[in-house]
């Protein structure tokens, strides 16, 4: 296991690009799986969960070459079904929540796949109902393997139905799309998430020949078509990303600009940080966070305590409390913070408590804020990271405290975060990588 070693306390300034994001590449890197054409993806984080769905891709078959930095050529013309059975690619998809988006495509151009329990962050239980529901609804079956904690699933030919989900899953509506692009006849799926993610996919899809439209809502209609063929795809910047910079300049800046975050991509996220009384300016396509010796957390219009919870997009994404959760330690105010998706994603604040914070976990899903000020500094702690989202939010708390701390596990915030000790070391933090 490695581990950051951070010095606190010293001012970060200057500009920061966002990386690609990381959700959406893994959507988009799976689409090429429905094509045996070139698909060309740019952009594209330079983390652990992607490369190693690119080196699943590998395994399968698919031709994969790497122009420039942060480009994909990815050609699935001469995949082979028979790894899906082997006990390594299971173990494979077992440590990476995004092999799941490879079901679809693979159900849809051949018509066959195999669903293991994928990986992804401990967070409390990651149900994939949503999934198979999705692929009966199309007339996909499944079977149980004895013996090996795997399903099988198989269709000799997915038919577009009408569809309601039981939520809105955001992987779970990237791979019902996949899998209904070349089913016969007109799929329609109420109730499916809307993130950018998807937006992006839907786009990469229509110009692979697919058509589908209600694109940003939640109601998506795709009409069937035989095949697709290759087409060339941007990334957009990460806005977890841009929102945990947004937290680290609230907490530790003396003046940052986000370049290039595409704004209107962001959604509700800068809002949710001005909840805070983070002042944040918009210049074209960058945002800026200037030095704030103080931020005062907003209260409602009737005067009751403020409140900020997750909900399915364009609501809050859940994401991004972990980092509104440090931030809100040293606003001036209270807080209360509601994480109605996950089980098990507040834990951590246990570690911003032994660091000086004054935080009240009242439940596994709320948590209550009460800010310092910046009347009380946190002071360095020794922690290890939980999952990717607690770990930036403690490397957050590490890099505005006193004294020296040390993050363990960093590995999580490797599987989502390229090269941050270096990037972030560009503005003034001094991180040391422990191997
Ligand atoms: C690889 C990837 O893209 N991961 C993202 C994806 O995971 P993923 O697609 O796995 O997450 P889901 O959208 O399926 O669900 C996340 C959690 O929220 C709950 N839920 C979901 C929808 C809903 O309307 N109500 C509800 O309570 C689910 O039961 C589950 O506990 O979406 C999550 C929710 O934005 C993000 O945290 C993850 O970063
Ligand atoms: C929960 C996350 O990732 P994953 O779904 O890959 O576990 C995340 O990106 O915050």
């Amino acid at each position: 296991m490695s581990a950051f070693i951070i010095e606190g306390g010293h001012p970060l300034s200057g500009t920061i690009t966002p990386q690609g994001a990381k959700n959406e590449a893994l959507q988009v890197i799976c689409a090429s799986l429905l094509t045996d054409e070139d698909v060309r993806i740019s952009n594209i984080p330079d983390i652990l969960d992607v490369n190693n769905l690119i080196l699943l891709l590998k395994d399968i078959g698919v031709k994969v070459e790497r122009p420039a930095q942060g480009e994909y050529v990815l050609r699935a013309d001469d995949i082979n079904l028979n790894y899906l059975e082997s006990d390594d690619f299971v173990r494979k998809c077992a440590s990476l929540r995004g092999s799941v988006l490879m079901i679809g495509p693979l159900l849809a151009r051949f018509g066959k796949a195999v669903i293991t329990k994928p990986g992804g962050d401990k967070i409390g239980r990651r149900r994939l109902d949503t999934h198979f529901l999705g692929f009966k609804y199309l007339g996909a079956e499944f079977h149980h393997i004895a013996g090996r904690d795997v399903y099988e699933i198989g269709a000799k030919r997915l038919r577009g139905c009408y569809m309601l989900l039981d939520e809105a899953s955001v992987t779970g509506t990237a791979n019902i799309i996949m899998a209904a692009v070349m089913a016969e006849g007109t799929t329609t799926i109420y109730n499916a998430a809307c993130e950018p993610y998807i937006q992006q996919l839907c786009h990469l899809l229509n110009r692979m020949g697919a058509q589908i439209s209600g694109i940003g809502s939640n109601l998506i209609t795709i009409v069937g078509v035989k095949s697709l063929h290759g087409a060339a795809h941007r990334i957009l910047p990460d806005m977890i990303e841009v929102g945990s910079f947004i937290g680290m300049a609230a907490m530790a800046g003396h003046g940052i600009r986000v370049k290039d975050v595409s704004v209107a991509n962001l959604g509700i996220i800068p809002d949710a940080f001005r909840r805070l009384g983070v002042k944040i300016d918009v210049a074209g396509d960058d945002i800026i966070i200037p030095r704030q010796d103080h931020y005062q957390i907003d209260s409602f219009i009737d005067g009751t305590i403020m409140t900020l919870a997750d909900a399915p997009w364009p609501g809050l994404t859940p994401d991004l409390l972990s980092v509104l959760i440090v931030v809100a330690t040293q606003a001036r105010g209270s807080v209360l913070f509601h994480q109605k998706m996950f089980e098990s994603r507040l834990f951590f604040v246990d570690k911003l408590i032994d660091m000086g914070a004054q935080i009240i976990l009242c439940d596994p899903h709320r948590a209550v804020v009460v800010g310092h000020d910046r009347k009380i500094r946190l002071k360095a702690g020794r922690m290890a990271s939980p999952d990717i989202r607690a770990g930036i939010a403690l490397l957050i708390a590490a890099m505005s405290a006193q004294g020296t701390s040390r993050i363990e596990n960093i590995e999580q915030i490797d599987r989502g975060y390229e090269d941050i000790e270096s990037r972030l070391g560009m503005l003034g933090a001094r991180i040391k990588r422990e191997n």
